[in-house]
């Protein structure tokens, strides 16, 4: 199987920790559509909000998830990716999508050790566990629609590796 893994969920829930640990173990290229944009605009996520707003931001996004896809790629995408259908229709047709569970503790907990500001401007105004939870409110169900695959995020990263490799060989199996 070459066809792109894109791995999608909330803020902290390790798109990036764990494709960076997937490719390795399936072979495949990394990328990340964050570092990529980020790159191409030479503006960090915050920078590209204040002068584009959000809209400048997930146009670059779009662009960015379809200009990266390739067989033999792990994507892992920014938290608000599914906000389009154009995106979540676009991953489910060209490859197949994972969804990193985990609970607002868990997300908020991460979040908070580690911000990451210039990549993860606030979405609210509000303080971090309050956002992750409204957040999350909004979005899972557009998570869950565009999956192929839900696994459980709040496990270590080795855990959820093994978890996504698991899901792959069944679906290759049936
Ligand atoms: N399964 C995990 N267990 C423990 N810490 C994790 C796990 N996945 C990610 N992290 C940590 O959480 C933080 C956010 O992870 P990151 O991969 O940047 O998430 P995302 O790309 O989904 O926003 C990082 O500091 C990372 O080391
Ligand atoms: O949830 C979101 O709307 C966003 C998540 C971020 O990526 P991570 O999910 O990798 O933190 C980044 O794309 C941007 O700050 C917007
Ligand atoms: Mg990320």
């Amino acid at each position: 199987m070459t066809q792109p893994i894109f791995l999608i969920g909330a803020r902290g829930c390790g798109k990036t920790t764990i494709g960076q640990r997937l490719t390795h173990a399936c072979n495949f290229h990394f990328v990340d559509t964050d570092q990529v944009l980020q790159q191409r605009a030479g503006m960090t996520v915050a920078d590209i909000v204040v002068r584009e707003g959000w809209a400048g931001f997930r146009a670059r996004e779009t662009q960015t998830l379809q200009s990266v896809t390739q067989p033999g790629t792990v994507v892992a995408t920014g938290g608000g990716i599914i906000l389009a259908e154009v995106n979540r229709d676009f991953m489910r047709q060209n490859g197949v999508v994972i969804y990193l569970n985990a609970p607002v503790s868990v997300l908020a907990g991460r979040l908070e050790a580690f911000p990451e500001a210039s990549q993860r401007p606030t979405l609210t105004g509000k303080p971090i566990t309050e956002e992750v939870a409204d957040i999350l409110t909004q979005r899972d169900a557009l998570y869950r629609q565009t999956a192929h695959h839900i696994v459980d995020a709040s496990a270590c990263p080795d855990d959820v590796v093994a978890q996504i490799l698991t899901e792959l060989r069944l679906a290759r199996a049936s």
